[in-house]
């Protein structure tokens, strides 16, 4: 049995030798010899799966270590009788991390409370639905976007796009990217829902670049638009417009699901799906697998306050260590990969436990998913 994985897989020779040989190959571009003799194919988002790729090659099961599907052709693959799983909401997490990070940075910068701000969510799934809850732990108001949900009658307070663009104060964008159909996401954020933005809004893109039109975003920046903006995701990737990038708040190499966990989680999802595929049923704990922390354990004494909570959440991911970067490299052919493959260590808030002597600051961290517990020590 041979299985091809991207490199960028943590863990996956380490699982994958379980079941067969690996050998591990770059993503973009995939080397297509490789194919020739592959059974079994574990890619990320940057590997186009598709006929092209695929048609008269020996693979018999294709795995993406990654929610977001869009570039895998499902239909193809499923008319061509082969096997497939994405790993769905393995980096939830992570973005809605990513997403905390930089809201809180932004509130430092400019001098406001979060929770006199209102976040529409648009697209309220594994990503979309973490985040509501955690903003509401914090006392945040939301308001939510989800036409799909809201058809198939799910519970909550479905409520139109237009109406989050009259009221939110952050407009934070977590949909698949579909280019047509009755949910198509293809430049949702067009130039005219971008100018009705109220003045001084957030606008946030952490799912696929071309859901936000990024020529109309440029247009509206350029035009002086009292527009804050925060992209982790580009149209198109990896060649960014380099212009867009200076104009940004915070501007990343499409790294918001990047925690170790999310990676981690994303490679287990695909080997569990595949070992079953084969009949042979493997389980993973996540926690046999990761490493301690670069910080494992803090104390903190009295209450949670913003200012408190963004020093706590920045310890463990400052979303600045990462636009930075970019901003170095953007515009160098290959630059863009090379940060996402070079990617420092980064963890997930669950990783720090937390001691508080302030019974509702223990309460309020671990709703908003750190490892936190009350212990009076004064
Ligand atoms: N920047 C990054 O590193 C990451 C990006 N992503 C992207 O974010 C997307 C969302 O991730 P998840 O929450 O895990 O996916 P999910 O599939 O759990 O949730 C997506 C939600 O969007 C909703 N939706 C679909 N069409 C919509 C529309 N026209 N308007 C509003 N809502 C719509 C769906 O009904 C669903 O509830 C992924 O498809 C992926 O493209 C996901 C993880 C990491
Ligand atoms: O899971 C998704 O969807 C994502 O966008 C991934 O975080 C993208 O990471 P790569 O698969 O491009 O490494």
């Amino acid at each position: 049995m041979k299985i091809l994985v991207d490199e960028n897989m943590p863990y996956a020779r380490e699982l994958f030798s379980r079941l067969g040989e690996v050998r591990a190959v770059t993503g973009r571009p995939l080397p297509e010899e490789a194919l020739d003799d592959a059974d079994a194919l574990m890619v990320r988002s940057v590997t186009k799966v598709n006929a092209a790729l695929l048609a008269g090659k020996p693979v018999k099961f294709v795995g993406t270590a990654t929610a977001g599907t869009d570039h895998v052709d499902e239909e193809w693959l499923a008319q061509a009788g082969i096997g497939f799983s994405a790993a769905p909401g393995c980096n939830a997490i992570a973005v809605v991390e990513y997403v905390f990070s930089a809201l809180l940075m932004l509130a430092e910068r400019d001098g406001f409370a979060l929770t006199d701000r209102t976040v529409g969510i648009v697209g309220v799934g594994n990503v979309g639905g973490r985040l509501q809850k955690r903003l509401e732990a914090l006392g945040i108001k939301t308001l939510l976007c989800d036409p799909p949900r809201a058809d198939k009658g799910d519970d909550g307070d479905f409520l139109p796009l237009e109406t989050l663009v009259e009221q939110a104060d952050v407009l934070t964008f977590h949909t698949p990217l579909f280019k047509d159909g009755p949910y198509k996401t293809l430049h949702l954020a067009d130039e005219a829902l971008i100018s009705r933005l109220k003045p001084g809004a957030i606008l946030i893109n952490a799912c696929r670049g071309a859901v936000v039109d990024n020529s109309a975003l440029l247009a509206r920046l350029n035009a002086g638009q009292r527009l804050s903006t925060v992209l982790d995701v580009w149209e198109p990737e990896p060649d960014l417009n380099t212009e867009l990038l200076t104009q940004v708040d915070i501007g990343t190499a499409h790294i918001a699901g990047y925690t170790l966990e999310g990676k981690a989680r994303g490679t287990t999802q695909v080997f569990e799906a595949y070992s079953e595929f084969i009949g042979q049923r493997h389980q993973i704990s996540l926690d046999t697998l990761l490493p301690a922390p670069e910080f494992g354990r803090i104390t903190l004494h009295g209450p949670l306050d913003q200012a408190t909570l963004k020093r706590l959440v920045h310890l463990v991911y400052d979303v600045r260590r990462d636009d930075a970067p970019l901003r170095q490299v953007a515009g160098k052919a290959g630059e863009f990969d090379k940060l996402r493959k070079n990617y420092q260590e980064r963890r997930e808030w669950s990783s720090l436990y937390v001691q508080c002597d302030d019974a509702r600051a223990a309460e309020t961290l671990t709703k908003l998913g750190f490892n936190a517990v009350h212990h009076a020590t004064r």
